[in-house]
């Protein structure tokens, strides 16, 4: 262990500051498709009684107009995060009919892409310039891997705990600037250690077949309606998921915060050949917002991501500029099929030690070899990370995989007691061992479940999500909101639906310049 982690959680384990590690704070995003009873793409508008996708914090659409997305709200105990994401669900179920929550995170057996709809935000301009956007993102990418769903874990350390270690450590800065070197050292780290969250959590070895709209692959054929790899772990991370080579050149710097905003600065105002040759309009339409390498910097779609709370009408970028990084967004979750949720309370409190791992321990800065070799073990494991006698690259040389990972969770334990020390209970350590019974034996793996459960129902990918979903859906129905909190949803659901009407009807400014000062005002960003 690091002498620099050592001094840390001796540090953060005095009695003075035990209590700062019980003020984490985590939000929970899960997205999932809604299917019919049969278990295709829902073709219906997203339900009115569930609100405005536009204005309702807690549930809207992500890139289709039938791919939901719920949002629960930062809290302490992620016992708390993950119940405000029952009720989320509890709340859906109440308003969807005979439709299901997809199960899984790769998508339903799909329509031809000019059927599956883009979500639809009205027609104040922001509401337009979200729709514009994902027809770029159509252009760009298609729809059917929009119609992948995730979840995102959003966690934070409280901002107390680091002048506390800036003062230990005699670094010269503000209490900002240490905030955001510490969270870019933490998604160091991150790049460093994530294949071991695809190994543990990735649910996704299988897949529709369709979904590869007849693309050549290396899949292996599991069934006619399923494609799979044997020992993957996490497809919808793979090249063939919610990755893209149009952003392969882009991993940007996370050796510091101004190198990493400034990356993606260039990346959203620098056109890509590809993109020019389209151009902005077709047939006096939009397409798509701009000609550049990424629209947005939403666009990115980094396993993690250096967040800030933005202001209304505020980019993240500029968020991120003006006021250093807040929290830390993972974004390479599978949903768990087997979870009503998709994540449980266990999944959630590993990743919590593994976070505090990330952010506590020694990070160098980044050198070639060991981005290259980040990226290269990440996408070995989401392939094959169950391939008995798996190899990594380690500082150059290769590694036993799983080795590796028990050399890691021995790393993490003393911050899963330490986490424990100051909640008074043992939930941490319980968690990481389940997930050492997983390095042990690979069947354990919610991959190798997935897998399974086909086998021994003899059933497609599509076949045993659909089951997971009426499963789910029973679990939900079964046990309705109480009264009251049904009717908090369903006024939340109305004071949406009166913003959005407020918005579009006190709109001013046509959407073209709205377009261009929302393109012009990264321009005016200085670091
Ligand atoms: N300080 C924080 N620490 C941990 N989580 C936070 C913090 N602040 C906000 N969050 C969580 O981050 C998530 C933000 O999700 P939301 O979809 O609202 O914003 P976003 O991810 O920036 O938007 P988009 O999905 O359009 O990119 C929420 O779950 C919220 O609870
Ligand atoms: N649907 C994507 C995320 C979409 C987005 O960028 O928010 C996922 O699978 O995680
Ligand atoms: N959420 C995804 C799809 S719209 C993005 O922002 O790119």
């Amino acid at each position: 262990m690091s002498e620099l982690l050592n001094r840390r959680l001796a540090l953060l384990g005095e009695r003075a500051n035990l209590s700062l590690l019980e003020q984490c704070l985590h939000g929970i995003e899960r997205e999932c498709l809604r299917v019919t009873s049969e278990g295709r793409l829902a073709q219906t508008p997203h339900p009115e009684a569930l609100g405005s996708a536009l204005t309702n914090e807690k549930i809207t659409t992500d890139y289709s107009e039938s791919l939901l997305e719920f949002i629960t709200p930062a809290l302490p105990d992620p016992a708390d995060t993950l119940a405000s994401l029952d009720k989320i669900h509890r709340f859906a179920y109440s308003k969807l009919g005979n439709e299901y929550l997809w199960s899984p995170s790769m998508p339903c057996p799909l329509p031809a892409e000019e059927d599956i709809p883009i979500a639809y935000y009205g027609t104040s301009n922001i509401g337009q310039l979200k729709y514009v956007y994902r027809k770029g993102l159509a252009l760009r990418y298609g729809k059917t891997m929009q119609c992948i769903a995730g979840i995102h874990y959003n966690f934070s350390l409280p901002e107390k705990l680091w002048p506390l270690l800036k003062e230990a450590e005699g670094f010269v800065g503000t209490d900002r600037d240490f905030q955001s070197v510490s969270y870019i050292a933490l998604i160091r780290n991150f790049r460093r250690y994530s294949w071991l969250l695809m190994y543990l959590f990735g649910a996704s070895p299988a897949l529709d077949a369709g979904f590869l709209r007849g693309r050549s692959h290396q899949l292996e054929q599991l069934d006619p309606d399923t494609l799979y790899l044997p020992y993957a772990t996490s497809l919808r991370m793979s090249d063939l998921g919610y990755q893209s080579n149009a952003q392969a050149g882009l991993t940007p710097c996370y050796n510091d915060l101004a190198s990493y905003t400034d990356s993606l600065r260039k990346a959203v105002a620098t056109p890509y050949a590809p993109y020019v040759e389209v151009g902005t309009h077709q047939d006096g339409e939009w397409v798509q917002l701009n000609t550049n390498i990424l629209q947005i910097e939403n666009e990115y779609y980094s396993n993690i991501r250096p967040k800030r709370v933005t202001y209304t009408g505020e980019r993240p970028i500029q968020a991120l500029v003006a006021r250093g990084i807040q929290y830390v967004e993972v974004r390479c979750l599978d949903i768990n099929p087997f979870l009503p949720m998709g994540i449980d309370l266990t999944e959630s409190r590993f990743l919590d030690a593994f976070l505090l791992y990330c952010a506590l321990n020694d990070s160098p800065l980044l050198t070639n070899t060991s981005c290259s070799n980040a990226t290269s073990n990440f996408l070995s494991v989401v392939k094959e990370g169950r391939r008995p006698g798996l190899q990594l690259q380690r500082d150059g040389q290769p590694v036993d995989m799983k080795s590796w990972a028990a050399e890691l969770l021995e790393q993490i334990a003393p911050l899963a007691a330490l986490l424990d020390q100051s909640h008074g209970f043992d939930a941490h350590s319980t968690a990481l061992d389940a997930q050492l019974a997983k390095v042990k034996d690979s069947s354990l793996t919610p991959s190798a479940q997935v897998l399974a459960a086909m086998a021994e129902h003899k059933e497609s990918f599509a076949q045993f999500s659909l089951r997971q979903s009426q499963a789910h859906a029973e679990f939900f129905r079964s046990e309705p909101l109480a009264a009251d909190e049904q009717a908090k949803f369903e006024e939340l659901a109305r004071t949406s639906l009166a913003a959005q009407a407020e918005l579009e009807q006190n709109e001013v400014g046509d959407f073209d310049v709205f377009v261009g000062s929302y393109q012009a005002s990264i321009l005016a960003i200085s670091n």
